[in-house]
């Protein structure tokens, strides 16, 4: 019962009898029995006095001074201090208006009092109140509240989760299926993300069947695979949505629970199809890649290097590896050393240095290098590669490796050819050059001394021509050899051309004199091993170098003066007797100045006309004119008279000796077509000197024929006097130049012979005419045994092989004597005349006559 309606039970209304004292008690012990507080009061002035209280009042805590009457209603209801209740109290006993009200009161979330308190007027100015505690029912109606929030707000979580999980189902281009079968039905339950990329309306419910529709036939045992297996792991197979486009799916399938004969099943469903075109896209790559990869002349590959540059990977590498490296792609990708491993080790710094350099700066790398292959032979390989940053700081480089063996093999060969002589293997002029230009300044710089040694064999021209090419090319092998041996591996050994070798010698003191002491010292052990005999073709022969040595150091010299000056002093080894040393000095300098004031008024002389020549009369055995020898001559303004002994050879080196040449010829043929005019003279022919450098020139042919044919000559008055070294060397060309000159009708004859090697062998094969005795054997021909029987020997060669002779520098009677006694059928010399111009020869040509 309400405290409101036992109130209204109890007040009976106004005016009613009252009830005798019997009952009052009976009714007294009866509100003492009622469990609500029951209390009156009465007002007196603006305050409520109590007048009575049953037990229940008395007993319920929180009411302040029940037990004595007269207690005022705020002492009474003193907790209840801050509310309007006493003035609402006193509100009912004045004018009679119920009072109905709860009233609650906290301690933050803690309930102190929970009170439903009914008040009536029962007489004027009385009130009966009534208190029940509600603290239970407020608690629990308070529990419900909270219950009920905690509830919606479970609500509004989950409605947000699901609207979240939705979305996250929808961006990830995934869904989720759930089968729950009972015994009584099975229902399928789909998300909206899966009818999403299914292609379906949103549905939740699906039939069994239709939802299977979408997977392609094909595909559909996998799937049903593994719904039974249900074991989680992955399927992947091919959907066909309702528009007809066919997109990958990737399912899990899983029994979740099964409880109360309750089954679960619950699937992920993942639309994947980007990843497949992503991976096909790959896989196309990855085929294009190792299609190129199998047609270019190496491999490529890509290698990693983690952040802090330690550790590498090579993260693909083709198949070709197998085939460069003899490695297979596999065993690189697990252990990258294994490519390090097959570069030459004195290589490898290199190729690592390059590496870092790149990776450090991001800049292409490129890296030659050798490699041994497994059968152990070495190849050359290039690599380039070209790295960049990744986002995580890594370094990832692309790169591709070829061999370039054969590249390098004929670079080399090029090298070989352009700076190498062929035969020795020596440096050759070009590569002694340049090294000789590096020491020069490197010697100016470091005020040490350097040494050039120019060195020429003595007899090799006369010993490859009696032995043979073969025999001297051996000879050159074995001097080159033997150079190097005796010479530091710093120096170089060059082979200059011919039998001329150059030694450069670095280093050495920075006092010339005792630099000089090093040289020589270096030099006589040179000059003691090429001395060394040699065996060839199964003989010993001697070959003896001349050496010319020119220092270098402190001073600016040029090179080519450096190699002039050595050349000089060779020669001064030469005129030395051979076999032997010279230093360069500068008397030698002055001769060298001298030598090329020479030339320039030798080009002077030729443009100013200041040439001519004389002839020499040559006679028979009865002193009948028979000829003349031609003879240059040169008239300096200054010099006067200058010898062709003098010129000649400077004319050969220059090669003036060409216009000169030419000059003389004109000359001789000019004069031959005058004499052919007169009876008198028709018959006499002349000789001229014709130099190793022009018979050599490749017009000289073409040159004298048409000398002869300008003058209309007879070429059968023209003998052209060869001396034999200059026949020597390629001697197969110059008979046939002889036998194109012959076979014209113009003899030769060979000059100055007996001075040089002749074998008979070689004589037998020249076309000549004639040779001539040099004077130096006519000189002393009576005097000297060994001149006689030299003369003698060459007079009765010349008759065995059907030679005409003619004996140079016959100037006495005597000589002509022995000359006549043995033989001999030409004379020319002092005896018969002096050189002179034509002026000269009217007079002899009439007094011969
Ligand atoms: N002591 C002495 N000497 C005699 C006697 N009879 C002639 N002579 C000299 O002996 C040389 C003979 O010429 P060669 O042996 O061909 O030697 C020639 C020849 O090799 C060369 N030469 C001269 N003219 C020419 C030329 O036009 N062309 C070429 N390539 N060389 C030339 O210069 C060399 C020297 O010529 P030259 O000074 O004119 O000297 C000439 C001549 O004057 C003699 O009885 N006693």
């Amino acid at each position: 019962m309400k405290p409101s309606d036992l109130l209204s039970a109890l007040l009976a209304p106004a005016g009613e009898p009252q009830l005798p004292h019997a009952a009052y008690v009976g009714l007294q012990a009866l509100l003492d029995a009622l469990p609500i507080a029951l209390m009156e009061f009465r007002l007196s002035g603006e305050s409520l006095v109590l007048l009575t209280a049953n037990a229940a009042a008395r007993r319920m805590p929180g009411l302040g001074g029940v037990r004595e009457p007269g207690a005022d209603a705020r002492t009474v209801f003193d907790q209840l201090a801050s509310t309007a209740l006493i003035d609402q109290l006193c509100g009912v006993a004045r004018l009679g208006v119920p009072l109905d009200g709860r009233h609650v009161l906290r301690d933050g979330p803690r309930l102190q009092l929970a009170w439903d308190i009914a008040a009536r007027r029962m007489a004027s100015d009385c009130v009966l109140v009534a208190v029940s505690d509600v603290s239970e029912a407020e608690g629990l109606r308070q529990a419900l509240q909270s219950c009920e929030q905690a509830l919606a707000e479970a609500r509004r979580d989950l409605r947000e989760q699901t609207e979240v999980f939705d979305t996250m189902e929808t961006l990830a281009r995934a869904g989720h299926w759930r089968r729950i079968k009972d015994p009584g039905e099975t229902v399928l339950l789909w998300s909206p993300g899966l009818c999403e990329i299914a292609g379906y309306e949103r549905q939740e419910w699906l039939d069994p069947e239709y939802a299977m529709s979408g997977i392609l036939p094909e595909d559909r045992p996998l799937f049903e695979a593994a719904s039974r297996a249900q074991d989680g792991a992955n399927v992947e197979y091919r959907w066909r949505r309702p528009d007809g486009e066919v997109r990958w799916m990737r399912s899990r399938v899983q029994r979740v629970r099964s409880r109360d004969g309750v089954a679960v099943q619950m699937g992920v469903v993942q639309d994947v199809t980007e990843e497949h075109r992503a991976a096909e896209q790959l896989r196309e790559q990855l085929v294009f890649i190792q299609r190129i990869a199998s047609r270019v002349p190496g491999f490529i590959y890509q290698y990693r290097i983690h952040r802090d540059g330690s550790t590498a990977s090579v993260q693909y590498i083709s198949e070709a590896v197998r085939e460069f490296l003899g490695v297979a792609p596999g065993e690189v990708m697990r252990d990258h050393g294994l490519l390090e491993q097959r570069v030459l080790p004195e290589d490898v710094p290199q190729v690592r240095r390059s590496a870092m350099l790149s990776v450090r700066r991001l800049v292409p790398w490129q890296s030659e290098y050798r490699v041994r292959m497994p059968d152990g032979s070495v190849r050359w390989h290039m690599t380039s590669a070209v790295p960049h940053r990744e986002s995580d700081g890594t370094v990832v480089s692309h790169g591709f490796t070829m061999d370039i063996t054969e590249r390098k093999q004929a670079e080399q060969q090029i090298e070989r050819l352009a700076f190498y002589d062929a035969l020795t293997g020596l440096p050759n002029r070009r590569l002694l050059l340049d090294r000789l230009q590096r020491s020069v300044v490197l010697s100016q710089r470091t005020r040490q001394q350097g040494a050039l040694l120019f060195i020429d064999l003595d007899n090799f021209k006369v010993l490859n021509d009696t032995l043979g090419h073969d025999m001297g090319d051996k000879l050159l092998i074995e001097v080159a050899r033997r150079l190097v041996a005796t010479v530091r591996e710093s120096d170089t050994v060059a082979r200059f051309g011919g039998d001329e070798f150059v030694v450069m010698l670095e280093h050495l003191a920075c006092d010339s004199a005792q630099a000089a002491l090093q040289v020589e010292g270096v030099a006589e052990k040179l000059l003691a091993h090429v001395n060394q005999p040699i065996v060839l073709g199964g003989h010993h022969h001697y070959s003896s170098p001349s050496i010319g040595i020119a220092l270098f150091g402190g001073e600016r010299v040029e090179v080519h003066e450096l190699l002039k000056r050595a050349d000089l002093a060779m020669y001064e080894a030469k005129a030395g007797g051979r076999n032997t040393l010279r230093f360069f000095d500068p008397a030698m300098q002055a001769a060298v100045n001298a030598r090329l004031h020479l030339e320039a008024d030798m080009r002077q002389g030729l443009e100013r006309g200041e040439f001519s020549v004389h002839y020499q009369p040559v006679v028979d055995e009865r002193a009948r004119l028979v000829g003349a020898e031609v003879l240059l001559r040169w008239r300096h303004p200054v010099r006067g008279m200058v010898s062709p002994a003098e010129f000649i050879p400077l004319a050969e080196q220059s090669g003036l000796i060409l216009p000169l040449g030419r000059f003389v010829l004109q000359q001789a043929c000019a004069q031959l077509a005058r004499w052919a005019q007169s009876p008198a003279t028709a018959h006499l022919s002349l000789s001229v000197n014709v130099s190793a450098r022009q018979f050599r020139h490749a017009d000289f042919v073409a040159e004298v024929l048409e000398a002869l044919r300008e003058h209309a000559a007879n070429p059968r008055r023209l003998t052209l006097e060869l001396t034999e070294s200059m026949l020597l060397g390629d001697i197969e060309d110059a008979i046939v130049r002889m036998q194109q000159l012959k076979r014209e009708g113009i003899g030769f004859a060979l000059d100055d012979f007996g001075t040089g090697y002749s074998s008979l062998s070689f004589l037998k094969r020249l076309p000549l005419e004639q040779i001539k005795i040099d004077q130096s054997f006519v000189r002393d021909v009576l005097e000297d045994p060994n001149d006689a029987a030299i003369v003698r020997t060459i007079l009765a060669l010349a008759q065995s092989m059907d030679l005409q002779v003619v004996a140079e520098g016959v100037e006495t009677a005597g000589q002509l004597g022995f000359l006549r006694l043995h033989g001999c059928g030409g004379f020319q010399g002092y005896l018969f005349g002096r050189p002179a111009p034509l002026q000269a020869w009217d007079e002899m040509l009439f007094s011969v006559r």
